[in-house]
């Protein structure tokens, strides 16, 4: 079914904006922290859209999210979320230490029409980073024990859609749901780039997110969602030993370092198939007392990103496109040198219909100074890469549940 014909069936957040009843929202501000610190807010910001329409309406609002994962540096409280969402609110909020106990549920039961609560990291529950198909979500404790207090399930954290956890997809098997602002916008971006049918969409990928990429990539170029694709950062060696071999033992170490080895495969099995479509790097930049440009026979050290002669012929091919969908780094943009290949080909997109995805692609993106004149700014990283791939979301399975079970 097209993503357009989805979104359709899918409830739209209006339908939920009623003065006084009580909507839990799940928003994704999982952010990057360093030394206890968020370093970058853009998923808390965007979230606040959302949050204001709900308020502004007179719903009381229990807000749902995570930080990080248990057993990692990043999985804090959400303590550390609060004043930056009440800054980009211009309001002040709740929080409670606490996500299904006696304390939370006496907070959600006394809040009153356009106040908002936010409730500790989900992921505090063990249950919630099991994946479970939505009717066994629905028989989890936080389901269990929040939905009864609740009158609707409002979803919009896009940059979780592809977790199938308690606090995704639990709420819609049980409480009449829909889409939140946030997330209804992603799909609709989407929905565009696949309503070209390929037609003069391009896709440049990068990163590090090497099987995921490789997957949407296929799927892309399979659907012929794609005309073109050009490849850099570590996606970019993957595809660059498949299709000249071991011109350079570093690379294939790198991509060893990694895990990444039976990617070399599945790559040539993409070029095999697509190889006229996709561009791979000629030259990259290394780091010999600064950055210097070396072609792919040549290398010395591990490359930190495309070189200029590759610049040059992926500028000409986002020149020549409508759309393009900008996913990974094309080199190591934490040091500015090596951002230079991300950040040019970040402006050539902007003069184009640009949609751009993942947590280092903004952080380069806001860099670059491209953020505003883009057509689609994704909160998602796995969620965006996934979704352009064809993947069904969990999220959206679940909403379709509700679609049919509460609002037909
Ligand atoms: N050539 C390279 N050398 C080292 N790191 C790279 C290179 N290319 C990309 N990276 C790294 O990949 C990471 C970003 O990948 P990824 O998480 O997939 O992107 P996003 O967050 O935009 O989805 C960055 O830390 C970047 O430094
Ligand atoms: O940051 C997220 O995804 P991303 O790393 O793909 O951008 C989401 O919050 C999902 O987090 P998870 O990958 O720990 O489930």
């Amino acid at each position: 079914m097209l993503l357009s014909d989805i979104i359709n069936q899918l409830v739209t957040m209006d339908k939920c904006l009623k003065k006084d009843k009580v909507a839990f929202i799940r928003i994704d501000i999982n952010s990057p922290i360093v030394n206890g610190k968020i370093i970058d807010d853009f998923r808390i910001r965007a979230h606040t859209v959302t949050l204001r329409l709900a308020l502004d309406a007179g719903l009381k609002v229990v807000v749902l999210a995570h930080q990080g994962r248990p057993g990692q540096d990043d999985f804090t409280s959400l303590e550390l979320h609060k004043p930056l969402l009440e800054k980009y609110l211009e309001r002040p909020i709740k929080f409670v230490d606490d996500v299904i106990g006696p304390e939370a549920r006496k907070q959600i039961k006394e809040l009153k029409g356009g106040e908002i609560l936010l409730l500790e990291n989900v992921r505090m529950l063990s249950e919630e980073v099991i994946e479970k198909v939505p009717e066994a979500q629905a028989e989890t404790m936080l389901v269990r024990k929040l939905a009864p207090l609740g009158d609707y399930f409002i979803f919009d954290g896009f940059a979780v859609a592809h977790r199938s956890q308690p606090s995704v997809v639990g709420f819609p098997i049980v409480m009449p749901s829909c889409m939140g602002y946030v997330f209804e916008k992603e799909l609709r971006a989407l929905a565009t780039v696949f309503e070209k049918r390929g037609k003069g969409v391009t896709l440049i990928a990068g990163g590090a997110k090497i099987p995921d990429t490789l997957k949407a990539i296929e799927q892309l170029l399979k659907n012929g969602l794609v005309e073109t694709v050009a490849v850099g950062g570590l996606v970019g060696f993957v595809f660059a030993v498949a299709k000249y071999g071991v011109v350079n033992n570093l690379l294939r170490q790198e991509i060893e370092k990694g895990g990444f080895l039976p990617y070399i495969d599945k790559a040539r099995y993409i070029l095999d198939k697509y190889g006229s479509q996709i561009h791979t790097p000629i030259d990259f930049a290394i780091n010999r007392n600064g950055r210097i440009d070396i072609d792919i026979y040549s290398l010395t050290q591990v490359p930190l990103d495309i070189g200029r002669s590759t610049i040059i012929q992926f500028k000409e091919i986002i020149r020549q496109s409508d759309i393009v969908i900008f996913s990974g780094p094309m080199g190591y943009i934490e040091d500015e040198k090596f951002a230079m290949g991300t950040i040019e080909l970040l402006r050539a997109g902007a003069d184009r219909n640009l949609i751009l995805g993942g947590g280092h692609t903004i952080f380069a993106a806001e860099k670059a100074g491209v953020i505003s004149k883009a057509f689609h700014v994704s909160t998602g990283g796995r969620a965006f890469i996934q979704t352009i791939g064809g993947e069904e979301m969990p999220a959206v399975k679940a909403l379709l549940i509700s679609a049919k079970k509460f609002w037909a």
